[in-house]
């Protein structure tokens, strides 16, 4: 989940990271105890499971059922940390880590940098299932593990990962913190000719994996890097513009042929751009 930079900075306090919560490691990881978790937990993740499974057929980019079959996800309940590792690491480095909800940037950037990703230990309320504000075990483990899996995505989040730590260095998260909101978040791409899903925003929500697709009110603009590292983003609703790849596995190569830091640079010469805006925007058609 990303919240907007200074709303970090207000929880967390300026860029010092605050002492984890008690029972956390330094890297603000805490075990899954998995035996703890309720029939009532597994019941949601069944849940929400089945209705996403069923509902992104032919919504999702072929990759992500590709990465649920690999990893075993669709066995009942919640994945047990453990085990999911085992297949997750042979495939391409990355492991899942559990943390006890958001933590401080350079703590999430620097997991990503490893090859760890940071996954809720805790899941949604039975009566929250078709969307959530905060990142639970099924946005981050069904929402962004599959990808996970495939070698270009691999690649592309540990790269986000140094350029996290480097944007902490240069005081631009909160530009680079668009990138990952509107692509590992809520990136849309096109494939066969047709609008798919790969943010794991929207994979993870019911609600919102029809949204992006079908309603008429976002806007859906083809990628454009300097634009995505203008545009603000919200962290309390359906996003009101989505950003278009051709093919998602070029996003790694598109912005790793840019230098950020020059780009953040020439950026702070020019106003921000709201959501929704869509001045000079390369708009596509639904
Ligand atoms: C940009 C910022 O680093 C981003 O919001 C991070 C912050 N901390 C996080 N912490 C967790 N557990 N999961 C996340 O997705 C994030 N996102
Ligand atoms: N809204 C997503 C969870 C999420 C929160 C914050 C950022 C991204 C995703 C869901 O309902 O599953
Ligand atoms: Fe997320």
């Amino acid at each position: 989940m990303l919240q907007n930079d200074n709303h970090q900075r207000e929880r967390h306090g300026a860029l010092a990271s605050p002492t984890p919560p008690t029972g956390a490691a330094e890297d603000w990881t805490v075990p899954q105890r998995w035996d703890e978790l309720t029939a009532e937990d597994h019941w949601v993740w069944d849940t929400l499971f089945a209705r996403q499974q069923t509902l992104l057929h032919g919504r999702a980019v072929e990759a992500f059922g590709q990465g649920l079959d690999v990893l075993h996800l669709s066995r009942p309940g919640v994945p047990n940390f453990d085990e999911l590792n085992d297949k997750l690491h042979r495939r391409t480095g990355w492991t899942v880590v559990a943390v006890p909800g958001l933590v401080p940037d350079d703590v999430f950037f620097r997991h990503l940098s490893e090859r760890r990703f940071p996954a809720g230990n805790f899941i949604r309320a039975a009566d929250q299932l078709d969307y959530l504000e905060e990142p639970d075990v099924f946005h981050d483990v069904f929402g962004h593990v599959p990808l996970l899996a495939q070698p270009d995505v691999a690649d592309f989040m540990q790269a986000l990962g140094h350029l996290g730590l480097e944007a902490v260095e240069l005081g631009a998260l909160h530009r680079l913190a668009r990138l990952y909101w509107y692509t590992v978040e809520f990136g849309l791409a096109r494939e066969n000719g047709a609008f798919k899903i790969y943010g794991a925003g929207i994979l993870s929500s019911f609600g919102e994996s029809h949204y992006s697709l079908e309603s008429a009110k976002p806007h859906r603009l083809n990628f454009d890097l300097r634009r995505v590292l203008r545009t603000g983003y919200r962290t309390d609703s359906f996003q009101l513009s989505y950003f278009v790849i051709d093919r998602f596995e070029d996003v790694l190569k598109l912005v790793l042929r840019n230098d950020l830091s020059a780009l953040y640079e020439e950026l702070d010469r020019s106003p921000d751009l709201s959501p929704c805006s869509i001045e000079e925007a390369d708009l596509l058609a639904a």
